[in-house]
């Protein structure tokens, strides 16, 4: 589908909700620009820069990233994507975070993945990842074709550091506390852009998600071509 117009969407959900593989079917189908701050802080660790080396012992031990630091490394990398369309995964994960983007961007639609914490935590621990490029693979739900190797580059994957039993407890602790009850103070229940999605398997949440996003998109580029 070809967009006309500038089209801004977040993604949010818990940690192995799906937030990587969903958006990955969206920017296959709809084409906007793709930004996630786990693969940004991850970029930063395996570059080894000042930033990097600081964050990866919060990263780590499941902690978030102080919002400062994340709010001006996402909010600078939007705007080199000015006069693209975007999906941004993972970020904002605080009201902070809400307010830093709302100040900066009006967002259009914030879909919200709800998978039960029992889910995911079977999922996380035989999630393989590809760093470079964020590609994330599953030993039951999508095995890459050849095991231990990402599909396109042949690399080898890894299993995130931060991806262990103990971790992903904390990761969904700081989540539920830190994001999910604080939900309705975040900017977008009020504006009537949340669209929540809920499930166990993301093939089945998928097909309503795409259903959403072709409407979400065929009337943005009306109301554009009234104008
Ligand atoms: N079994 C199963 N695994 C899934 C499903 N959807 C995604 N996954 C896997 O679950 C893990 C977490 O998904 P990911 O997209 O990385 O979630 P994120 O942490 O929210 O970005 C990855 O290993 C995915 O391949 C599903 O419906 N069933
Ligand atoms: N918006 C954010 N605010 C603070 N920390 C973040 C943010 N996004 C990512 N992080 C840090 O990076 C880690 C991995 O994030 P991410 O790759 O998005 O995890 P997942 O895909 O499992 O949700 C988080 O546990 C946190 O330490």
């Amino acid at each position: 589908m070809a967009l006309h117009k500038i089209f801004r969407a977040v993604i949010m959900g818990p940690p192995g909700s799906g937030k990587g593989t969903v958006s990955a079917r969206i920017t296959k189908t709809f084409g906007l620009k793709h930004l996630s701050s786990g693969d940004i802080l991850r970029a930063n660790i395996n570059a080894k820069t000042e930033l990097g080396l600081l964050m990866k012992s919060c990263i780590d031990q499941g902690q978030l990233v102080p919002d400062d630091v994340m709010s001006r490394l996402i909010l600078s990398d939007l705007r080199a994507l000015d006069q693209s369309s975007w999906l941004l995964d993972g970020f904002p994960r605080t009201v902070s975070q809400a307010d830093a983007l709302d100040k900066a961007y009006s967002v259009d639609t914030v879909i919200n993945l709800n998978v039960p914490f029992q889910t995911i935590k079977q999922r996380l621990t035989s999630r393989w990842t590809h760093l470079p490029s964020g590609r994330v693979y599953n030993v039951d739900f999508n095995p890459p074709k050849v095991p231990g190797l990402d599909d396109v580059t042949g690399e080898p994957l890894v299993q995130r550091d931060d991806d262990t039993p103990e971790t992903v407890t904390r990761r969904l602790k700081a989540y539920e506390t830190q994001t999910d009850d604080c939900k309705n103070v975040f900017p977008y229940r009020s504006k009537g852009v949340l669209q929540s999605f809920s499930g166990t398997e993301t093939n089945k949440i998928w097909p309503h998600i795409e259903a959403f996003l072709h409407s979400k998109l065929s009337s943005v580029d009306e109301k554009c071509e009234d104008l």
